[in-house]
């Protein structure tokens, strides 16, 4: 079961950070058949701001037929029976967040549940970075009523209390703001087109508030990877920390 050994192999000097306010769901092969745990997926949670390279890496692992991803479901967001939520939060937060972060806090679940019969499944961000970072920058911006982020707040406790929804490792891209940006401009996706400058610096303070401050409940180890490097560079770190990021499976 060589899925269920998350972590090993990581070495002191790795810049894998396990102090976690939560229990990690990480476990060794001793500790899984003592607990007799079920079989499942090792699953990493790829997070990180707005371009920092999320779906980037993801492509560059799903090469690996060990490996399930499941990317952001921008289709549902943006088709919603006919309705954009992403779209209508990008034109008026102020209207939409409550709305969008209800539905993207469902199409999270959905992503946690994901089937597969692979052995490693990444997920493009998570229910946690949803709450962490979005959800409490909506917040903190005024984009919420206080009793709106109060309704998101008792939903996601009560999701993480009854939803079997594991996270093994969080593979935190942090990216310098500018870099983000930057690459925004550069691929100007239609609608990203209104995104400022300073979203992402905000959205850059609350990853790093909660994957490097843990200042909000963290649910795995962070292996903490520099995003700010050009393509091969950063192909050139996917594959120096493959061996973690997929639990030592190739
Ligand atoms: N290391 C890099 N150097 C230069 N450009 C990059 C690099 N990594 C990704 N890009 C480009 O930057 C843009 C954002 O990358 P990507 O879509 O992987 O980020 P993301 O984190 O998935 O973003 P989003 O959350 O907005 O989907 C893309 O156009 C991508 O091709």
């Amino acid at each position: 079961m060589p899925w269920l050994s998350p972590l090993r192999d990581v070495d002191n000097n790795s810049q894998v950070s396990t102090d976690s306010g939560m229990k990690s769901s990480a476990v060794s092969p001793s500790d899984s058949s003592s607990l007799n745990l079920p079989h499942r997926p090792f699953v990493v949670s790829v997070e990180g701001n707005i371009g920092s390279g999320k779906t980037t890496l993801m492509q560059y692992f799903e090469r690996y037929d060990c490996v399930e991803a499941v990317p952001e479901p921008i289709d549902k967001w943006t088709n919603l029976k006919g309705h954009n939520a992403l779209g209508n939060l990008y034109m008026d937060a102020n209207r939409w967040s409550f709305s969008f972060n209800t539905y993207a806090s469902l199409t999270r679940c959905q992503m946690h549940e994901t089937k597969t019969n692979k052995s490693v499944v990444l997920l493009e961000r998570s229910l946690y970075s949803t709450r962490y970072c979005f959800v409490e920058n909506s917040y903190q911006s005024g984009d919420l009523h206080e009793m709106e982020y109060e309704i998101l707040t008792r939903w996601f406790n009560y999701l993480v209390k009854h939803e079997h929804l594991p996270i093994d490792l969080i593979v935190y891209l942090k990216a310098e703001p500018v870099k983000c940006y930057e690459r925004l401009r550069q691929r100007h996706r239609r609608e990203e087109v209104s995104v400022p400058i300073s979203l992402i610096e905000d959205l850059h303070r609350f990853h790093e508030c909660w994957l490097i401050e843990k200042k909000y409940p963290v649910p795995a180890p962070v292996l903490i990877l520099d995003a700010n490097l050009d393509r091969a560079s950063m192909q050139s770190l996917f594959d120096e920390h493959k061996s973690k990021i997929l639990c030592g499976q190739i």
